[in-house]
């Protein structure tokens, strides 16, 4: 991919501005020791030249149009250029739950034409969907080309559990997932455009402020980066970012708990991505101090463990109240 310094300059101005510091991962050869030893640690990494998607570098609107075949794929609509995931089989936890995304299913010319007759003040559209066994033959022969050997020879080393699905994102310049993370080890390939994630490791956990578990925005921030309310989220600034900016050909090692914003970089039309979502391994020996990440799974099945003996998402939080307020802090 083009020496990301001489698109710098551009692709340095289009992107937003935060008030938190910035720093960048790794952009490193996949032949590096430095790399291997970035992911055995579980630590974030940029991959040049891993050639895993190398057999999908020619997709394309036009090309995906005639060969994703006869089946449905999930389209995301929003009214905004924010794409915010939600748990449908939560909802029912949350009186008055403002769904901030409308799903559909589509095929894939119908998402082609919408995505082109796009103008100012239309909703804006984001594909995501796991590819399976309904796509054409074209696309299935793309699939067994992907670098299954160096990815397999990954999975191995780092002892992680099995691949979980490969998520197909075609999405409109300029759109947003906003910080969220995830419970499965990802490798994120890049296909056509240029995605900017910020990254955080899992300690950021009290900076970033997670919905309950019970939310249908588990998972997520609450915090609204684009206008962050310091009353409520007072160690929003405290924030340490890490920034990984990929295009066409890169991959990123993106490790389970670690927070992530991802922005469709503007300037760049059509943005295609493929993700590999491996499970975990067999959890690790328990060693003090715990790991953040270890704090966290931990956090969430206390959560769980309360929400299942009250039975009753509403009273989740006044018991916690009680338990802590006056006694904890
Ligand atoms: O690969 C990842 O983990 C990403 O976050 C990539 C992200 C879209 C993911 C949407 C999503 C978020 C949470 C649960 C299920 C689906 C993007 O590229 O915009
Ligand atoms: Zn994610």
């Amino acid at each position: 991919m083009a020496d990301l310094e001489s698109q710098g300059s551009d692709v340095k101005f289009h992107l937003k501005q935060y008030n938190f510091q910035i720093e960048n991962v790794p952009r490193l050869s996949c032949t590096d020791a430095k790399a291997e030893k970035l992911i055995s640690n579980g630590l974030p990494v940029i991959l040049t030249d891993t050639k895993l998607v190398s057999s999908a570098l020619h997709w394309d609107l036009d090309y995906l149009s005639e060969n994703m075949g006869e089946g449905d794929f999930t389209v995301f609509l929003s009214d905004t250029n924010k794409f915010m995931y939600f748990d449908d089989k939560k909802i029912e936890n949350v009186k008055d739950f403002k769904q901030p995304t409308q799903m559909i299913e589509m095929k894939f010319p119908e998402f082609v034409t919408r995505l082109r007759s796009y103008k100012e003040g239309d909703k804006r559209l984001y594909m995501q969907q796991a590819l399976n066994d309904t796509v054409g033959r074209r696309i299935v022969m793309d699939f067994l080309g992907f670098n299954w050997t160096w990815i397999t020879e990954q999975q191995k080393k780092n002892k992680w559990g099995p691949l979980t699905s490969n998520l197909l994102l075609v999405g409109m310049d300029s759109n947003i997932t906003p910080a969220h993370y995830d419970e499965q080890e990802n490798f994120f390939a890049q296909i056509k455009g240029c995605k900017r994630f910020l990254l955080f490791d899992p300690s950021n956990f009290e900076c970033l402020y997670p919905f309950p578990v019970y939310h249908p925005h588990d998972r997520q921030s609450q915090v609204d980066f684009d206008n962050p309310d310091s009353l409520r989220f007072p160690k929003f600034q405290d924030a340490k970012a890490f920034e990984a900016i990929v295009g066409p050909g890169d991959v990123l090692y993106l490790p389970m708990y670690w927070w992530h914003q991802v922005e469709s970089v503007p300037g760049h039309g059509t943005v295609i991505s493929v993700n590999f979502w491996y499970k975990a391994g067999p959890t690790e020996k328990v060693q003090y101090p715990l790991k953040a990440h270890q704090r966290v799974a931990m956090t969430r099945n206390i959560e769980k463990m309360i929400i299942q003996a009250l039975n009753d998402p509403t009273e989740v939080a006044p018991f916690m109240q009680a338990m802590v307020l006056g006694r904890y802090t």
